[in-house]
């Protein structure tokens, strides 16, 4: 049994975490934690979450430098799922044992250090670790993965859309003058579990936000190799993201080409559903998996393409169970699927 801790636990992905951990077969919920003057310490998983009523051996505790040197030689596996910033600011201490640290924030899927400056609002200071970190979009990236010591699990948007679009960039079959365009919409989870009046029930309604300046642009452009028009909008619903992606392809290219290369490229991978109709949010919502449909206009060389991903599980938490049955040695799918 590896032994697991998660921080931020309290909030949606860390809850998120607790159950997918809970009922691994591979993996032993060890200690779950929030923030050192967190009004929630001291209190358990089945106080804090209604859905999770049943699991009141879990009590979050106060974490801290200590706490936190103490689990990087004491557990096999640790999770943060907390604030950009405060990933960024642990890091360096959780990492610098045995234990494996996968962090579910922003703080070390990019390489260049002023993307953090212009698009997180804090000057990167943690080089070294930010070097170490292997992007963990689990079915691209799985064998650097497994040898990895820190995983950046990727952000919710930049999941959907890579998902949708590597297989044709693999392939060759973008026309890469034409940039791809990006238009997702995400549950209001996706926020966090933190009030504000932006999420508040009576504000949300379908909107644009982010416009042309959101930080899963450069993500997205650093991992599919070109650059993209990404419009992320805010949805009255409460968990999962549809992405509706319009690309050009290459001169030429048919609708069995697509169809090769999603099959080429998710043959193998039980996560991921090609469907035969355009896919739903609730499709997917509460689940691990990703689903895509695609259709080529043959006679203009426009593809549309659709993803639904659950934003709390594979945007997040069971994205990062992947990347730890990965680093276990474990079928990438372990505990996640019936
Ligand atoms: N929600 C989503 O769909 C997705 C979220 N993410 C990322 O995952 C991370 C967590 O997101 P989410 O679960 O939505 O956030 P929440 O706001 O719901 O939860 C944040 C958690 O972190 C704790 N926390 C806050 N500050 C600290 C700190 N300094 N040290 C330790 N714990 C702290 C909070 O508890 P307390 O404040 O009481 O200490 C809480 O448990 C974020 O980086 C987010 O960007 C990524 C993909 C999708
Ligand atoms: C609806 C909503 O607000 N979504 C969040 C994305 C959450 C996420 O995936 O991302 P990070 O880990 O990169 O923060 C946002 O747009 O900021």
């Amino acid at each position: 049994m590896k032994k697991v801790s998660v921080i931020g636990a309290s909030g949606y992905t860390g809850a998120q975490l607790v159950s997918l951990i809970h009922q691994h077969p591979d993996m032993e919920l060890v200690h779950t934690f929030v923030s050192e003057n967190s009004q929630d310490a001291g209190k358990s998983m089945a106080q804090l979450h209604g859905s999770l009523a049943h699991l009141h051996q879990y009590k979050v505790q106060p974490i801290n430098e200590l706490v936190l040197k103490e689990l990087s030689q004491t557990m096999d596996l640790v999770f943060l799922a907390t604030p950009h910033e405060a990933s960024h600011d642990w890091m360096p201490v959780l990492s610098s044992g045995n234990a494996r640290v996968l962090d579910l924030s922003g703080a070390f899927r990019i390489k260049e250090r002023d993307v953090f400056a212009n698009h997180y609002g804090f000057e990167h200071t943690a080089a070294a670790c930010l070097d170490q970190a292997v992007y963990g979009l689990a079915e691209w990236y799985s064998e650097a993965i497994a040898a990895a010591h820190i995983i950046a699990v990727p952000g919710c948007y930049p999941t959907a859309s890579l998902s949708a679009l590597k297989p044709l960039a693999d392939a060759s079959l973008l026309d890469t003058s034409v940039r791809p365009v990006i238009n997702a919409v995400s549950g209001v989870s996706g926020a966090g579990r933190k009030a504000s009046l932006t999420t508040s029930f009576y504000e949300v309604s379908l909107q644009a936000y982010g416009v042309l300046g959101h930080r899963h642009t450069p993500e997205i452009e650093a991992y599919l190799g070109t650059p993209v028009v990404f419009t992320p909008h805010l949805g009255n619903f409460k968990r999962g993201i549809l992405a509706t992606i319009t690309v050009k392809t290459a001169a030429g290219t048919q609708q069995s080409d697509l169809n090769a290369a999603f099959r080429q490229a998710y043959g193998n991978s039980p996560i991921v559903r090609l469907r035969e109709s355009f896919p739903k949010v609730d499709d997917v919502a509460h689940t691990p998996f990703v689903d895509l449909f695609w259709k080529l206009d043959e006679q203009s060389g426009y593809a549309v393409i659709a993803s639904a991903i659950d934003n709390v599980m594979k945007g997040a938490a069971s994205q990062a169970v992947q990347c730890a049955n990965l680093l276990c040695g474990l079928p990438s799918e372990k505990g996640l699927i019936l």
